[in-house]
């Protein structure tokens, strides 16, 4: 089962782009700036989520020209099997209502969530290459992500969860019906259980599958949840509760899901990932990747989505990376400026020269 039959209308810098036939490697090549991350942007957004620049919705749609009214953008692609499209996914805004995306799944309206029952999504971008040096928060994004594969609503979950915390901080600042204080924190350790219960799980899963990938070439990354605080909803509810002085006196809530972290060091040194070279953390990123792929296909079409990934990857690496790939379930959609670092799969790829905000299939 794989993406294709892809359409793009005023989607960043492409006005109108089609790819058609699509095959297990899918290959996007073009000069900085063509529109190749854009192609792959577009993919991401036909699963739930703000896809992987997580950029506003405003944004997305081409810049109109000066004067003129925004544009509304539309993004479709079939879902084939042998030919025959087993399902049609699009997802888009309207003219007057840019700040709202809109889904259609075989012509019927659905929900964002609802795309994650069709299709899963894995993608490696570079700006992802700072993930264990940034903040805690980078990686709770990055786990956040990884989970709607598992948990669809975990997303909304997170946005609550983050409502009633800051719902919670404003009783505390300005003092409020304690009644209304209690139910802001049972709703806040509701959603929490929740959150933390999938994070749980999810990097328990990816740590399951990494066991079961070759250390080498690619360094093995062994992960850690650490929750912070009690991860079930009484606990959480209560320490909440006792929190309320220590919470008020630093003007924000330092207990809960809102502080984990996600731990990695290297399986074979337990060296931290944030001390390990830019090398050794690109290959860390792109086990939890491939694991994160096999995780997510389990049951439904995958798709992984590696921007710039083989040509920083040394000859034994790129290898192994396009053996694991070709071997994989996911149809693969990678970008490069050359084709150089393809050549290993030329013969089976689809490939397109993007230039400009235009496609031509080569
Ligand atoms: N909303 C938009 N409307 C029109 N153009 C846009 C919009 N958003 C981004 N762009 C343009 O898209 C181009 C970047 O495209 P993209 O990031 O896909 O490049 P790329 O081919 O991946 O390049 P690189 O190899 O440098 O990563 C830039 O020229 C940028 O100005």
């Amino acid at each position: 089962m794989a993406l294709s039959k892809i359409s793009l209308e005023n989607f960043r810098n492409h006005a109108a782009t089609t790819l058609g036939e699509t095959a297990h490697f899918n290959l996007l090549v073009g000069e900085n700036g063509a529109g190749k991350t854009n192609l792959l942007e577009a993919l991401s957004l036909l699963g739930p989520g703000r896809g992987l620049r997580r950029a506003n919705l405003a944004d997305l749609a081409r810049r109109p020209a000066p004067g003129d009214d925004p544009l509304p953008f539309a993004i479709g692609a079939s879902l084939t099997e042998a030919g025959t499209v087993s399902a049609r996914l699009g997802t888009y805004t309207e003219a007057g209502q840019p700040g709202r995306r809109l889904v259609r799944v075989n012509g019927a309206p659905a929900s964002a969530a609802s795309l994650a029952e069709w299709l899963a999504l894995s993608w490696l971008t570079p700006a992802m290459d700072g993930l264990f040096t940034d903040s805690a928060g980078a990686r709770r994004r990055f786990v956040d992500r990884m989970a709607l594969a598992i948990a669809p609503d975990h997303a909304q979950r997170v946005n609550a969860l983050e409502a009633a915390l800051r719902e919670r901080g404003r009783l505390l600042e300005h003092g409020g019906d304690r009644s209304w204080l209690d139910a802001v924190e049972a709703q806040a350790a509701d959603h929490g259980a929740a959150v933390a219960a999938t994070r749980a799980q999810l990097i328990l899963r990816l740590a399951d599958e990494l066991s079961a990938l070759p250390p080498e070439p690619f360094a093995r990354p062994a992960l850690t949840y650490r929750p912070g605080g009690p991860t079930d909803e009484t606990g959480l509810r209560a320490e909440l509760a006792r929190q309320r002085p220590r919470d008020r006196a630093a003007g924000r809530t330092l207990t809960g899901p809102q502080r984990d972290e996600l731990e990695v060091v290297m399986a074979s040194t337990r060296q931290p990932a944030a001390s390990c070279s830019t090398g050794e953390q690109k290959a860390m990123l792109i086990a939890i990747t491939l694991a994160h792929g096999i995780l997510a296909s389990a049951g439904r079409p995958s798709v992984l989505l590696l921007d710039e990934v083989a040509a920083h990857l040394d000859p034994v690496r790129r290898t192994e990376l396009f053996r694991r790939l070709r071997e994989g379930r996911a149809q693969v959609w990678m970008t490069g400026t050359e084709l150089a670092p393809f050549a290993a799969i030329r013969g089976e790829a689809a490939i397109w020269r993007v230039s400009g905000g235009g496609v031509e299939r080569l």
